[in-house]
């Protein structure tokens, strides 16, 4: 059986089929210390250009689930920020914790909030995704951290689509969604080079992660816990605690976009 997160394949016995997991220099995620992070003025704004058209479906991959997007034109598109060029969305995704007080991905000052967005985009220099996730400037993801308040209204449609796949495999249509609407008031980020969080792990991704988190309530956290890691007619496990935690930094800089 492949990779995970329970005890038997989770984020300790990756290393053994992909060595980068212990060995890599710029590994994701971290732990963000403000405090640490260098303000640089260079840093320009944040440009999210989404169409919501071109939201396709949403699947359940046994690891997550994501809202995966048309990627063929440039009409939804990440620039500015800390990249050169124009990279493409591709999918969003979350990772989350089987309660309150972890689930996120990235921490700040050693805090956990309960879910993390990832919005995966790639750089349309390369001409597909796969090409550009071998790159180390082939992926930006924007991550959102998710903290625990009122209910929040944007991501309905999504956690309403998850009855439609519970278990692993599963995917239904999923059309019209804008993320921006995911996106908190500021764009304020902090920003360093980073790698998938999942196998195969590769040293790719620009990380651009969001200073403010966006509201999620209790309630709407139990429907991501209501997911299932197994697929139809296999043992239900609840997917939950699907994040993988964070790694040395080896002296990677992060850099502030605000002081
Ligand atoms: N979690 S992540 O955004 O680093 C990712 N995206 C695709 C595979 N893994
Ligand atoms: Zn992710």
């Amino acid at each position: 059986h492949g990779w995970g997160y329970g005890p038997t394949n989770g984020p300790d016995t990756w290393a053994e089929e992909f060595p980068v997991a212990n060995d890599g220099p710029r590994q994701s995620p971290i732990n963000i210390i403000p405090k640490e992070a260098k303000y640089d003025s260079s840093l320009k704004p944040l440009k999210l250009r989404y169409d919501p058209s071109n939201a396709k479906g949403i699947l359940n991959n046994g690891h997550s689930f994501q809202v995966d997007y048309v990627d063929d034109t440039d009409s939804s598109t990440l620039t500015g920020g800390p990249i050169s060029g124009k990279y493409r969305l591709k999918q969003f995704h979350f990772h989350w914790g089987s309660s309150d007080d972890r689930g996120s991905e990235h921490t700040v000052n050693g805090i956990k909030y309960p879910c993390e967005l990832h919005l995966v985009h790639w750089n349309t220099k390369y001409p597909s995704f796969g090409e550009a996730a071998n790159q180390p400037d082939g992926l930006a993801v924007v991550g959102v951290f998710l903290k625990i308040g009122a209910a929040n209204p944007r991501l309905q449609k999504v956690l309403d689509a998850l009855d439609g796949i519970k278990t692993k495999g599963k995917q239904t249509t999923f059309s019209n969604f804008d993320p921006k609407t995911l996106l908190p008031g500021s764009l304020d980020y902090w920003t360093y080079e980073g790698s998938l969080t999942t196998p195969p792990l590769l040293e790719s991704v620009t990380w651009i992660v969001l200073k403010e988190p966006v509201s999620v309530s209790a309630t709407q956290m139990t429907k991501f816990r209501n997911l299932l890691f197994s697929g139809e007619g296999e043992n239900p496990c609840f997917m939950m605690d699907n994040c993988r935690p964070p790694q040395p930094l080896k002296g990677r800089q992060v850099r502030a976009s605000f002081k």
